[in-house]
């Protein structure tokens, strides 16, 4: 288990904001950071890393302290057994997708851990290439199996799927969760996608300016009460163009583009790129039979 509560200070573009981080995660547990640009997602994951040293407080990871402001503890990043994967792949360009996984597990060689984790993240094919001539979904694949040859306890992931087009998302949600439950990891997701939320983790936390301001299951957390049993779904903004009086707000759900007309004061807070949540309360929706697969 996971048990922090530090604080550190940082520089934001608007001067100064103090994180604070007091979490509990429990072993097994699967959980995202959630919270919008400079909210301290990033630096959370770094501060746990020890890529980044607390100013203050305590970390301890199954009862041994990892940093104690107090007893001025502090553990050496690559003593603490995490697995780190950014949105970058950040794999060695002349080594080898084989080669990159060897060298990380450094002079306690396993070579059954490097073979599992190939076929894992379905990498036979493509070990002996190097990483320039590899897909980017292919990198990540690696970057992933590259992440666990050390079979660390703790994976933390920043972002990692957010480079890549939505098929190849799906797919690498599908090896995260397997790598997840075969490794018996502690996973620590940063992502903006509310369907990969849903999908992947037990429990949200959502940061802002550097606090915590809550935490849940992904439905309590994104499915706002006040319209609780109404129809709604989540997507993110493609584009809002206005036309006359109104807006038309072209909205991506899922692979499909919903048109939604939308009021000036409705279009004031949100733009391109934002995710939302679409809400009918006065009507009921629409339900159309779609022809059935097996028979076309
Ligand atoms: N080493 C550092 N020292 C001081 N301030 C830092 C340091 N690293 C980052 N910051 C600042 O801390 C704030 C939070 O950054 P962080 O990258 O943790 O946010 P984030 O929530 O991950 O954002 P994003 O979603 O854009 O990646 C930013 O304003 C950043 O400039």
């Amino acid at each position: 288990m996971i048990k922090m509560n530090i604080r550190k200070s940082l520089l934001a573009a608007t001067g100064e904001i103090e994180l604070h981080l007091d979490l509990e995660v429990m072993k097994g547990e699967f959980i995202t950071l959630y919270g919008p640009s400079g909210a301290g997602k990033t630096s959370a994951l770094r501060l746990l890393s020890g890529l980044m040293r607390p100013d203050s407080g305590l970390i301890e990871v199954n009862g041994r302290p990892w940093y104690s402001g107090k007893k001025n503890i502090f553990l050496a990043p690559q003593k603490r057994k995490i697995g780190f994967v950014f949105q970058d792949y950040a794999l060695f360009p002349n080594l080898t997708i084989r080669k990159n996984l060897e060298f990380a597990q450094g002079r306690n060689k396993n070579p059954h851990t490097i073979q599992e984790l190939i076929a894992l993240t379905e990498l036979e094919n493509l070990q002996d290439r190097l990483p320039e001539d590899l897909s980017g979904g292919q990198k990540q694949r690696a970057a992933l199996a590259r992440a666990l040859v050390q079979r660390p306890d703790i994976l933390l992931l920043d972002e990692p799927l957010s480079a890549l087009d939505s098929s190849m998302r799906v797919k690498l949600q599908d090896h995260l969760r397997t790598l997840h439950e075969r490794f018996e990891l502690t996973t620590i997701l940063v992502s903006h996608d509310i369907g990969e939320i849903h999908k992947l983790s037990d429990k949200v936390v959502t940061l802002d300016h550097g606090t915590i301001t809550g935490s849940g299951k992904p439905l309590d957390i994104f499915s706002h009460h006040k319209l609780s049993g109404k129809f709604q779904f989540t997507g993110k903004i493609l584009d809002i163009q206005k036309q006359e009086v109104i807006y038309v707000v072209s909205i991506l759900v899922n692979q499909e583009i919903v048109r939604v007309i939308a009021h000036e004061n409705e279009v004031q807070e949100i733009q391109a790129g934002d995710q939302v949540l679409v809400a009918a309360k006065a009507f009921n929706p629409l339900i159309m039979k779609l022809p059935d697969t097996d028979k076309v």
